[in-house]
């Protein structure tokens, strides 16, 4: 039997997930998304637990250790997986929290199974702690554990970190169980978000909804928390901008294979003059399909040299299952297919389209070989994929299209920064890239590499962990919920 750990993470997914091959057997491959490439380093370093889901469905089995790390399988039925995960979780609140782009739709089965998995979770956690540990809640997935973990165990110190946007308050209204969810959340001693607009909503929400005194001002980067009162608690609310291991990808991508294999990906491509590159789970938030319009229209204006320009969009598939899904795969593929039926020549496509996941070593020398990375979500908590172009990129070569509706945009401002609702203005700023002086260029990166470099995930789990740790301490002057009606 494994010890109990005085360092807990839980998370939706486990670091890796189990995959069934077609003859029986199985194997442990790498989790998607920005969630685990963020926490697994800072785990391993800590020698702590991780709570999760295998991945797949009917997955029981003991704890077990791997590379200094214990994970705990919670076991999800075929059944639970549609309603808490597909459903409630990627059907409701995904794009709920992601203003909206699709309807969300609300349930009242997927609810209840969602609380019912929560619960799980929440007992799975309570019995892989040590006493007095402290346990770090991720994600929207589980916004009811904090509350339903400190019933269980009231010794525990308590984390929640919110990895998507946490959205306006008429936005977040719509949902049905929206004062179960603030009372969830609650239950943590310490609340983060990755940006302050939105631990701001969350406080005005908390003296709104559910009547709670909470601190006056804005609420800083790493600095300067809010504070609910709840009862006799003192819940801490604050911004921690998530980031990446980005000295290690940087000396990564330094080494002489990655650079053999990024010269050898451009020879692949035709040795085209700009390679422009997209990197993302297949989703609707992500806009795939802006770039893309933004392509085409590029092109059919002739300011994109379809001859020499290139654009590889690597997605990885996500959320199969979820119908808003599905629709999106399709409407993708069909633009890149029109655009390569517009303009390709035989063996020479405009857009490479990949619709796997490409292993990490691949990844990166795709990194160092773009001269232009188009990341264009219409919403996104934060997104990695920009810090990781950015951290790749120590020749100082390339740059970066990146949203403002990402988290990203607050801190990488020298970035060509677009808005993905405006295509025109996605046009111009593609151009601008494809087209900006190499002086430019290296002024521009050297500038975005500082920021990336010197605020990596370590400091971003450190200043999370250290407000943590704080929690027990003095707090700000509380402001009574009649006292304030405008979200500040
Ligand atoms: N190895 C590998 N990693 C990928 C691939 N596509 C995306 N990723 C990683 O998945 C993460 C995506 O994180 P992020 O941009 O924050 O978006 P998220 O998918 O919404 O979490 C980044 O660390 C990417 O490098 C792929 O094809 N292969
Ligand atoms: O687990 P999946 O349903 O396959 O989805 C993958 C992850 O996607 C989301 O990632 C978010 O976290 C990133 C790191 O903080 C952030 O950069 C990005 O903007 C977010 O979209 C999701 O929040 C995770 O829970 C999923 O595991």
């Amino acid at each position: 039997m494994l010890t109990e750990s005085d360092f807990v993470v839980v998370a939706n997914r486990l670091p890796v997930d189990l995959e069934r091959l077609p003859d029986g057997t199985t194997r442990w491959k790498r989790s998607p998304g920005g969630l685990v490439t963020a926490l697994e380093p800072i785990l391993r370093a800590n020698r702590g637990a991780w709570v999760g889901w295998a991945g797949v469905a009917d997955v029981e089995m003991d704890p077990f250790v791997e590379d200094d790390l214990v994970l705990h399988a919670v076991p999800l039925s075929a059944d639970e997986i549609a309603d808490y995960y597909e459903g409630f979780s990627n059907a409701a609140l995904w794009p709920l929290y992601h203003d909206v782009i699709v309807r969300p739709e609300y349930q009242r089965e997927w609810w209840n199974v969602y609380v019912e998995v929560n619960r799980r979770f929440a007992e799975a956690a309570a019995k892989a702690a040590a006493e007095g540990a402290t346990v770090w809640i991720q994600d929207y997935q589980l916004q009811l554990v904090p509350k339903m973990l400190r019933m269980l165990r009231p010794d525990l110190t308590i984390g929640f970190f919110l990895h998507i946007p946490f959205p306006p308050v008429e936005l977040f209204m719509q949902m049905p169980w929206r004062t179960e969810i603030v009372e969830g959340l609650l239950g943590a001693d310490l609340i983060g978000f990755h940006l302050p607009g939105g631990a701001q909503n969350f406080l005005y929400l908390a003296r709104q909804l559910l009547g709670h005194q909470t601190s006056r001002g804005n609420v800083g980067v790493r600095s300067k928390l809010g504070v609910v009162q709840v009862g006799f608690r003192t819940v801490r609310v604050g911004a921690f901008p998530i980031s990446i291991a980005s000295g290690e990808l940087d000396e990564q991508s330094r080494r002489k294979s990655i650079r053999d294999r990024a010269k050898a990906i451009r020879k692949e491509l035709g040795n085209p003059k700009k390679v422009v590159l997209g990197v993302d789970r297949l989703d609707y938030t992500k806009g795939i399909d802006v770039r893309l319009d933004a392509l085409h229209e590029l092109i059919a204006e002739k300011r994109v040299d379809p001859t020499d320009t290139v654009m590889v969009q690597l997605a990885t598939p996500s959320r199969e299952r979820v119908d808003s899904y599905v629709h999106m795969r399709g409407e993708i593929e069909k633009m890149v297919s029109r655009i390569n039926g517009e303009y390709a020549e035989v063996g020479r496509p405009v857009v490479h389209y990949i619709h796997r996941p490409v292993p990490r070593e691949e990844l990166i020398a795709f990194f160092v070989a773009a001269d232009v990375m188009l990341v264009t979500p219409l919403r996104d908590g934060m997104n990695l994929v920009a810090k990781e172009y950015i951290a790749c990129r120590s020749d100082l070569g390339g740059a970066l299209v990146l949203s403002e509706f990402t988290g990203a945009a607050a801190e990488l401002r020298q970035a060509f920064l677009c808005n993905p609702h405006d295509l025109e203005n996605v046009k111009d700023k593609m151009e601008a890239a494809l087209t900006q002086p190499r002086d430019e260029g290296r002024r521009r990166m050297r500038a975005l590499r500082r920021q990336v470099l010197t605020h990596d995930v370590d400091r971003w789990a450190r200043s999370f962990l250290d407000a943590l740790s704080h929690s027990g301490a003095a707090g700000p002057a509380l402001i009574a919920p009649e006292e304030a009606s405008e979200p500040e």
